[in-house]
């Protein structure tokens, strides 16, 4: 069972895939995380993150390695425990702009399917790419959407409203833009996803909607 969730920033694809992992026994992969990691190596190195002859160069220098606990997901760089850096402000104002290096993406898509490979209990994995590219015949693929102005309001809540709706929705905007525009994989909707549309829907009403499409899947019915 391969689960496939896509869409853009801030639409609840970590916590619907962790919960749904949890549910139905499977493991978990946050690919955005991967690319943050990344991002994190480069800054931390001194790499101009806006020059991708510099990224592309460096892009097979930094071990990444990802747990697929849903529990505890984790995940290292270079044997560092990258799991709260890799969540900054400066990593990401950077990170869609790492993530459209394909090289970068080469290296990133190894390590994906190697976590699926991993994974014989079956896995959810999480992204942008995951149904059109990475996984194309994941067994369920579901590509979540949200209005700007409900994912703006979600994150800016998380930051306890100490960044406003308003900018938190212009950064969230940016991001969607330029992945949704770069050349090599961008963030889309595969043909044969199902799309959910969250904006008016519970945190708890998406899980159960996901893990009733997995197990329609699962029972051919
Ligand atoms: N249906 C929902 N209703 C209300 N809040 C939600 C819903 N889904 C997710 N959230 C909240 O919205 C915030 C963003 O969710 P989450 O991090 O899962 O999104 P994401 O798509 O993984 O974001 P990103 O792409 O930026 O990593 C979290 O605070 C989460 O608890
Ligand atoms: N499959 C993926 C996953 C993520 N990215 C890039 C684009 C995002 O802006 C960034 C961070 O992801 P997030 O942690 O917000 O889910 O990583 C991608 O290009 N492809």
């Amino acid at each position: 069972m391969i689960v496939a969730i896509d869409g853009p920033s801030g639409t609840g694809k970590s916590s619907t895939s962790r919960a749904v992992a949890e549910k139905l026994g499977l493991r978990y992969l946050d690919t955005g995380a991967q690319y943050r990691a990344i991002t994190w190596w480069m800054l931390s190195n001194g790499v101009d993150v806006n020059d991708p002859v510099a990224v592309a160069d460096q892009a097979g220098k930094p071990s990444i390695v990802s747990g697929t606990d849903p529990l505890a997901p984790a995940i290292t760089v270079d044997g560092i425990d990258a799991g709260a850096p890799i969540r900054t402000q400066e990593v990401t104002a950077a990170v869609s702009a790492v993530s459209a290096v394909p090289e970068v993406r080469t290296r990133m898509v190894e390590l994906q399917r190697a976590a699926v490979s991993g994974a014989p209990e079956g896995i959810v994995v999480e992204g942008r790419d995951i149904g059109t590219t990475v996984l194309p015949d994941a067994t369920v693929k579901i590509f979540l959407t949200a209005s700007a102005e409900a994912r703006a309001a979600r994150r800016s809540g998380e930051l306890n409203g100490a960044v406003t709706v308003a900018a938190t929705r212009a950064d969230l905007i940016r991001r969607d833009t330029a992945d949704s525009s770069r050349t090599t994989s961008p963030l889309a909707k595969a043909a044969d996803a199902v799309e959910v549309d969250t904006t008016e829907l519970t945190l708890t009403q998406v899980i159960e909607c996901i893990v009733t499409l997995v197990e329609e899947k699962r029972t051919g019915s």
